[in-house]
């Protein structure tokens, strides 16, 4: 069975501090969210891609996006949520209404602002998914890290366990669904998928992926993804 790919967007890029909001900003001349999509667009693994935007900038994006850049996968753009789970929870719903909801259909959840991930690892992913039900793109972490309370260190975990959150995290259906229904009413959001699901206590296998897979967070990963983006493609030449 194809994937379906919902792509959160729909946050509000505070720390990019821009006044255009970061899923719109160019990276070469392209909104960053149209890079992100063409990564799945007419992939032979996708059966079809949900975008979750801003509810008010669904025209925006139905034009300068969509329109724009013909894509043949997308189904139909979704109206985000305030928080990104609040996002991917409504794409859900959109999954269930079109008849995606099949058990194992697998559903990988990508975010807008990661435009550099390479496709090529995700017959890779679906395998996992496949198998195991539930698993995510991450990247050991390269820099030790501290929990830092009121500006001191508490805590200095072992790098060796370590390993920095990507996406996509990709899981069946019935699982994804399970575990935002059972999501405890009095947690803070999560910032991954996979958190929820692991909560709900489903094992997540986590699969290695690349480093240039970053998420366009403040203005110096701009930088980074457009030198990369463009060493990518003077390699393709
Ligand atoms: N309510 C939200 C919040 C976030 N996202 C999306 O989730 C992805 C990861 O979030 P992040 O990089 O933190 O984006 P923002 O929330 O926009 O950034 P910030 O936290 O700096 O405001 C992004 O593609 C973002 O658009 C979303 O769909 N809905
Ligand atoms: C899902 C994620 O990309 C994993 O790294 C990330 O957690 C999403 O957003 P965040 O709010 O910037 O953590």
């Amino acid at each position: 069975m194809k994937s379906i790919v919902l792509i959160p967007a729909a946050g509000s890029g505070r720390r990019m501090g821009t006044t255009t909001s970061k899923q719109y900003l160019e990276l070469q001349g392209k909104p960053l969210l149209a890079h992100t999509i063409a990564l799945f667009d007419q992939h032979p693994q996708v059966e079809a891609i949900y975008p979750i935007v801003p509810a008010d900038d669904r025209e925006y994006c139905q034009r300068e996006i969509l329109d724009r850049y013909q894509f043949k996968s997308v189904r139909r753009l979704i109206a985000g949520g305030s928080e990104r789970q609040d996002s991917v929870r409504n794409g859900l719903a959109a999954l269930i209404e079109d008849g995606y909801n099949q058990p194992r259909r697998p559903i990988l959840i990508h975010d807008g602002a990661r435009p550099l991930f390479n496709t090529d690892l995700l017959a890779a992913l679906l395998k996992s998914i496949d198998a195991n039900g539930a698993c995510i793109m991450a990247v050991p972490a390269k820099d030790t890290i501290k929990q830092v309370i009121q500006g001191q260190i508490v805590d200095s975990p072992s790098r060796d366990q370590l390993w920095q959150a990507q996406t996509p995290q990709g899981f069946h259906f019935e699982i994804l669904d399970k575990a935002f229904h059972l999501q405890a009413s009095d947690e803070g959001p999560s910032t991954d998928d996979a958190a929820l699901v692991a909560a709900a206590g489903y094992a997540v296998q986590v699969l290695a992926g690349e480093d240039r897979n970053i998420k366009i967070t403040t203005p110096a990963d701009l930088l980074i993804a457009a030198a990369l983006l463009d060493s990518y493609q003077e390699k393709s030449a």
